[in-house]
């Protein structure tokens, strides 16, 4: 797949600090990519770096055929989608007179009345932008970021704020558009949202990278597949644990993890064990880390070595 955006070893400083040391990052035509990271880690930074709102004090820039977005904003803002913040809208604009004003800049824009229909906002079509609740501000500036069909969109937080059935309709759409070519860069810190949106996530801390990959891949690297099961009773882990040769450990006060993964000669040993212990157990469940324990264990990792 061809790169629509790039950056390699940006460097973002604010006076003598430096945000951001020395990231890269990538994102094919048709692919999802996450930024995450803690609060001030560097995420925005780069993220408006690509859309020519911040300077780069090193490292090459590029979305599609600009390569100084921050030379180029006017052109490069005419050519990708992005999230606003807020402000980005005036207070006392209308949801729909909003959209419908944004369409116009763009030759061949999606139709308005599709995008409030996919995003549930005709009830609040004629509510000033100030008045709308979060969640529906979240998804009126989703639609304006995709309104006139950009190639690359930039979504900050999707879906921050956003009720369940919101946060469905961002990731049907989202993934329409990677599956329509479009390459999309997002932010935010609902990693369990995120996990299910992304190709691939680039994990940033103290504006340097941390971990990068597919949920998958990180999952394989970093995470711990287990087998759990609820106990009645008192079972000792570290019995288990010396038994199995594994690391067993209690993950509620009858709820026991076990650290391997489930393969059938494990759940034999331990269901055996468990039968010769006299353990009452219920069923046993396979488990895989979520992209959320991850980062954190990444994290944490990075601040203690
Ligand atoms: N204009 C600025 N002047 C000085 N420092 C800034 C400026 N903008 C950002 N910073 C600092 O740079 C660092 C990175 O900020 P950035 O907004 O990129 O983080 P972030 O990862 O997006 O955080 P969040 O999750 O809170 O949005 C922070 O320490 C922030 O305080």
């Amino acid at each position: 797949m061809e790169d629509a955006l790039e950056v390699h070893d940006l460097v973002v400083r604010y006076g003598s600090f430096e945000a951001v040391r020395g990231v890269s990052l990538h994102v094919a035509f048709g692919e999802v990519v996450g930024v995450l990271g803690p609060n001030g880690a560097g995420k925005t930074s780069t993220v408006e770096t690509l859309e020519g709102y911040r300077r780069a004090a090193r490292g090459e820039v590029r979305v599609l055929d600009v390569t100084d977005p921050w030379r180029h904003q006017r052109t490069l803002a005419r050519k990708v989608g992005v999230m606003l913040q807020e402000g980005g809208v005036p207070p006392r604009m209308r949801a729909l007179e909003a959209l419908e004003i944004y369409a116009q800049f763009y030759d061949d824009p999606w139709p308005v009345a599709e995008l409030v229909d996919r995003l549930a906002l005709a009830p609040v079509a004629t509510t000033p932008f100030r008045r709308l609740s979060g969640g529906e501000k979240q998804r009126l500036l989703l639609a304006l970021a995709i309104v006139g069909r950009p190639r690359v969109v930039f979504l900050d937080e999707p879906t921050a704020g956003v009720d369940p059935v919101g946060k469905r309709a961002i990731r049907d759409l989202v993934a329409e558009l990677a599956g329509s070519g479009v390459a999309v860069l997002l932010t935010g810190h609902e990693l369990e949202e995120i996990d299910r949106m992304v190709d691939r996530v680039l994990i940033i801390d103290h504006g340097m990278p941390v971990a990068a990959g597919s949920p998958a891949e990180l999952r394989e690297r970093f995470g711990e597949a287990g087998v759990e099961f609820t106990v009645r009773g008192r079972l000792d882990p570290s019995v288990l644990a010396a038994r199995l040769g594994v690391e067993v450990r209690l993950v509620a006060e009858d709820r026991v993890h076990v650290g391997a993964s489930p393969t059938p000669q494990l759940v034999a040993s331990l269901a055996a064990v468990l039968d010769e212990l006299g353990a009452e157990v219920g069923p046993l469940e396979t488990v895989e880390s979520s992209l959320e324990s991850i980062y954190l264990r990444l994290l944490d990792r990075g601040e203690t070595t």
